[in-house]
């Protein structure tokens, strides 16, 4: 479990993580999400005590990572900077991690073993793939076992099997009971693995939720009927729960409340004609990107490339 209170860093005048509260719990994903510069590093970093906090606490299981016996048994991390002599193998740099922190070397093999790395174990670090070197810094993150394992941006610049690889081992990990924090700038692929959210912009806590949630708060799944006789069709369709929006002179409808096939179904029942229905699930890309887009620091100058507005 993570618990960050108040937690704040300023950089001179920078605040780069400004008052976050939020909680990471044991059992399953959470998804750290925000624009580039948005503080997830800075944070990460405190979690594991290479940085220390301006104002505010972070803990793990209750303590500062410092206050920590054994703290690679807590938390395992993997961080953006990397610090693997290139000279090394694979089994040499992890055999040295565990020596110093009293791990075991059957430890060693079930971590090479785990993430893949039997074949290449014995051949310089520096000669590996950027693949194969996520790999290692995974296997040392979870070196000590520990209850928390934090990843930062894992999937940066890997091939289609890196990520489905790493996105298994998340899900894994979750499932045997452990607390999983992944940072990632882009939430179409956080969604894949997380079931909770904690977004942030500019250092701010901007949601802290499920991916349900959001897309519930985004406006739902929406449907867009056309049909000849509108004015009619709200009549039949209105109900509890159910919400009709269209311009006035318009064919078109959106519908929130129902699915496509009881619209279907009722204009039938009443004879009108349809035209067009279709469910419109609003994509999570685009609820990221509206609660984000006012914390985003550089924006393009492109014109004429927008992102669709949300149907109402
Ligand atoms: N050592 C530092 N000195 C000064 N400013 C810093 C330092 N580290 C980070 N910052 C600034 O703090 C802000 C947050 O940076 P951080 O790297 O934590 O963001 P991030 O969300 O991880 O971004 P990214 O997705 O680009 O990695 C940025 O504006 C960054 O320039």
């Amino acid at each position: 479990m993570i618990e960050a209170h108040q937690l704040t860093k300023r950089y001179g005048e920078k605040t780069a993580v400004d008052r976050l509260d939020f909680t990471v719990r044991p059992g399953s994903v959470t998804g750290f999400l925000g624009p580039n510069g948005a503080g997830k590093s800075t944070t990460m970093r405190m979690i594991v005590g290479l940085d220390a906090p301006s104002a505010g606490t972070v803990t793990v299981n209750g303590r500062r990572y410092a206050e920590h016996a054994s703290p690679l048994q807590e938390v395992g991390a993997l961080l953006e900077a990397k610090s693997i002599h290139p000279g090394r193998s694979a089994f040499d740099h992890l055999m040295a991690q565990a020596y110093t922190h009293g791990i075991p070397r059957r430890r060693v093999d079930e971590v090479i073993e785990l993430t893949g790395l039997r074949t290449v174990a014995k051949k310089r670090a520096g000669a590996f793939s950027l693949g194969m070197g996520q790999r290692l810094g995974i296997a040392a993150a979870l070196l000590g076992d520990p209850a928390t394992v934090m990843l930062d941006e894992p999937v940066n610049g890997l091939d289609p099997e890196g990520v489905l690889w790493i996105r298994n081992l998340l899900t894994a990990l979750a499932a045997e009971g452990r607390t999983v924090f992944v940072s990632s700038h882009l939430m179409s692929e956080v969604a894949l693995v997380a079931e909770h959210l904690i977004i942030v912009g500019r250092g701010r806590l901007l949601a802290d939720t499920t991916v349900q949630e959001l897309v519930r708060q985004a406006g739902g799944d929406t449907v867009k009927v056309a049909t000849a006789d509108p004015a009619r069709l709200r009549e039949v369709l209105a109900g509890p729960g159910v919400e009709i929006t269209g311009r006035a002179g318009s064919e078109e409808l959106q519908v929130t409340g129902l699915t496509p096939r009881s619209i279907g179904l009722t204009a039938a029942e009443h004879g009108i004609a349809l035209f067009e229905l279709t469910a419109r699930a609003v994509s999570l890309e685009e609820a990221f990107m509206d609660l984000t887009r006012d914390a985003v620091e550089y924006h393009g100058t492109t014109t004429g490339i927008e992102t669709p507005g949300r149907v109402a």
